[in-house]
């Protein structure tokens, strides 16, 4: 382990899940093959916003990124240490399994699901504090936990320390799972679709919350979302970056606002294309795509697994598969063969319906 190492740290990671094929269940079972041949590091005090569309993979590379999805190729390292060989308490583990559980914390979706409805808040935020900072007496641990409730704008932290689950509304058990993440000092916060169903009104000032608390604890942070325009909010008001997921692997990513301003992989245009709220440009009235469903992730197309939908695939990117390649000077990385001038995809017929011209349909 080195100061210099990431938090995180995702190298070629593969996350294939086994399932039940059908109704006979002497059937072969079939393979999802959920995530494929990801990397992707998370220094301090970063933050990365991940989309894509639902069954992409977003939720089950957050989960490996924080440690509660097992990969089953690949590694996953906290700050240089592989997370499941700390688990495994292998004797030459440079940091404790559960030092690497504190660092690492998630809020979801439904922050209701993690709180017990037959807890108070209070109770509810003293509970990890507890485990993992048993030195802390009752009254420093309270304290901690009204001043933090407090800090995310829960004030009287009194009155909110008292009530239960249901006395509280969407947004503010939002505020008590990040304050329940935030009590662990934690390095990385994976926020799951943590605004998605929150009223549309709430999600901007959670987010707003979010970079706030981000800023002043220098906690990195790994935003999923499937609405490109949340992404884009909270990466770029973090000067952060914007991940692109299609079909299990990261084709896209990059600083957000290069990304959003010079997408390079075409399934990129397609989401700036389906939101019109980023008010980026005047887009065009057809999806720049030849196919609008999406394949299914248990038998994914073969080569580059947008071919069957690219405006611009041709024979080359059905049987090859592009690596990511640098887009200009900085950190900006796409996967598409269109980047590479020497590419044999350029002398290769395109697929029916394609064209290699750019024409930013
Ligand atoms: N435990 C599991 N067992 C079998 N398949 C799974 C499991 N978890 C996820 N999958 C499958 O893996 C794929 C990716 O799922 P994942 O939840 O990561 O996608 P997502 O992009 O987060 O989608 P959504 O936005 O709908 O949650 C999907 O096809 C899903 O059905």
């Amino acid at each position: 382990m080195s100061v210099d190492d990431p938090v995180v740290s995702l190298e070629n990671v593969e996350v294939h899940f086994e399932q039940e094929s059908g109704f006979n269940p002497f059937d072969d079972p079939e393979t999802v093959r959920a995530v494929d041949g990801v990397d992707l590091e998370i220094p301090e005090n970063d933050v990365v916003a991940i989309v894509g569309e639902s069954g992409s993979g977003k939720t089950t590379i957050g989960k490996a990124a924080v440690g509660l999805q097992k990969p089953t190729g690949g590694s996953v390292k906290f700050r240089g240490q592989d997370i499941w060989e700390a688990k495994r308490r292998f004797s030459n583990s440079s940091i404790p399994y559960d030092e690497i559980r504190r660092s690492l914390q998630i809020i979801h979706q439904d922050p209701g699901s993690s709180l017990n409805p037959h807890r108070t808040v209070e109770a509810s935020l003293a509970e990890p504090l507890k485990k993992h900072q048993a030195d802390l007496g009752p009254e420093d641990r309270e304290a901690r936990i009204l001043a933090m409730l407090d800090r995310v704008g829960m004030s009287p932290p009194h009155d909110y320390a008292r009530r239960y689950p249901h006395q509280l509304s969407g947004g503010e058990k939002q505020r008590v799972a990040l304050v329940r993440a935030l009590l662990m000092n934690p390095d990385l916060i994976l926020a799951d679709e943590a605004v998605s169903a929150l009223d549309v009104s709430l999600r901007v000032e959670v987010m707003d919350l979010m970079l706030d608390l981000q800023a002043q604890f220098d906690t990195s942070f790994l935003f999923i979302s499937h609405d490109l325009s949340n992404a884009r909010y909270l990466a770029e008001h973090a000067d952060g970056r914007l991940g692109v997921m299609y079909l299990g692997e990261l084709v896209e990513l990059g600083k957000a606002e290069e990304v959003l301003r010079n997408p390079q992989h075409p399934y990129t245009k397609v989401l700036k294309w389906a939101t019109p709220s980023l008010g980026l440009e005047e887009g065009a009235a057809e999806p720049p795509v030849r196919e609008i469903d999406i394949p299914d992730p248990i038998d994914p197309p073969s080569g580059c697994r947008f071919h069957t939908r690219c405006p611009y695939a041709t024979e080359y990117c059905r049987e090859s598969t592009p690596d990511r390649r640098s887009v200009g000077e900085g950190t900006h990385r796409a996967s598409c063969f269109r980047l590479d001038v020497g590419s044999d995809y350029w002398r290769s017929d395109p697929l029916e319906g394609a064209s290699l011209e750019a024409d930013e349909r």
